[in-house]
């Protein structure tokens, strides 16, 4: 679904990627791993077709369409969706009115959705406003299941947010990325940052990836290379990658 060969992005003067490989088939979830500053939201921003950053050499293809120099709103009407890191807040629009527009759903349907994420109480307020941080997440989540686009990324969905709820996220990122599916009929795709991976608990992952200074520095089983970066942190997680190269 979402191929991206040799990709280089630079966010204001920086190069912040490096010659990026990365291949996502439809049905398959991938994780993104990597400390702060690695790149993995400019990554996320390149593949969305944000102004922040600029891909200065390389292709993204997507549904088999080269769209490194598509808008971002051809993008998302392509069937890409994003959760946000930082969800932005909206005042003056109600969380219920913007879910009935995005899905062209009536209000029993959004309500139905909105209690899946446990935000029921929260249609009538506007977007974010006042939200606390889990809220905002869950709110971000909700916005997205209602687009259901095909390839979804979602940038550190767990972030600032309590145990039961990392749950909840988790399980929805995972019916929302067909994982409840045999493996036959699934059709969407993702891609998810996280840094501690106490999500990957409740979701079912294909691949991860480490990004580390910009190049995707090792790929491989989700779960092992949490509990490697947990073990002995970025450091040892690299040095055990470039043992495995030479
Ligand atoms: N507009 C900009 N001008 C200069 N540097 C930038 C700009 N935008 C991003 N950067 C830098 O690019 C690097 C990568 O940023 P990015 O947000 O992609 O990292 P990240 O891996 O998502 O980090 P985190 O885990 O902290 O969210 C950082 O060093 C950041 O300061």
């Amino acid at each position: 679904m979402l191929e991206i060969n040799n990709l280089s992005v630079e966010a204001g003067d920086k190069l912040v990627l490096k010659d990026i490989d990365l291949d996502i088939h439809e049905g398959e979830a991938h994780v993104l791993f990597g400390p702060n500053g690695a790149g993995k939201s400019s990554l996320l921003k390149a593949i969305l077709g944000d102004p922040g950053v600029e891909v200065i050499s390389g292709e993204i293809i997507f549904k088999g369409k080269n769209i490194k120099d598509m808008p971002m709103h051809e993008r998302v009407k392509l069937g890409i969706g994003i959760d946000f890191q930082h969800p932005p807040r909206v005042p003056g629009v109600k969380l219920g009115e913007l879910l009935e527009l995005i899905g062209d759903r009536d209000k029993g349907k959004v309500k139905e959705m909105a209690v899946t994420l446990d935000l029921d109480d929260f249609l009538d307020r506007d977007v974010n406003v006042g939200f606390s941080g889990g809220e905002s997440k869950r709110s971000e989540i909700l916005q997205v299941y209602a687009q259901n686009p095909d390839f979804i990324m979602f940038d550190e969905p767990d972030s600032g947010v309590d145990v039961e709820s990392v749950e909840l996220i988790g399980k929805k990122i995972n019916k929302m990325l067909d994982k409840e599916k045999k493996p036959s009929e699934r059709k969407k795709s993702g891609l998810i940052i996280t840094h501690l991976g106490y999500i990957l608990n409740f979701m079912d992952v294909d691949r991860a990836h480490v990004l580390y200074d910009g190049i995707i520095a090792c790929s491989g089983r989700p779960k092992e290379i949490r509990d490697q970066i947990i073990e002995n942190g970025y450091q040892g997680c690299i040095e055990c990658c470039q043992m495995e190269r030479s």
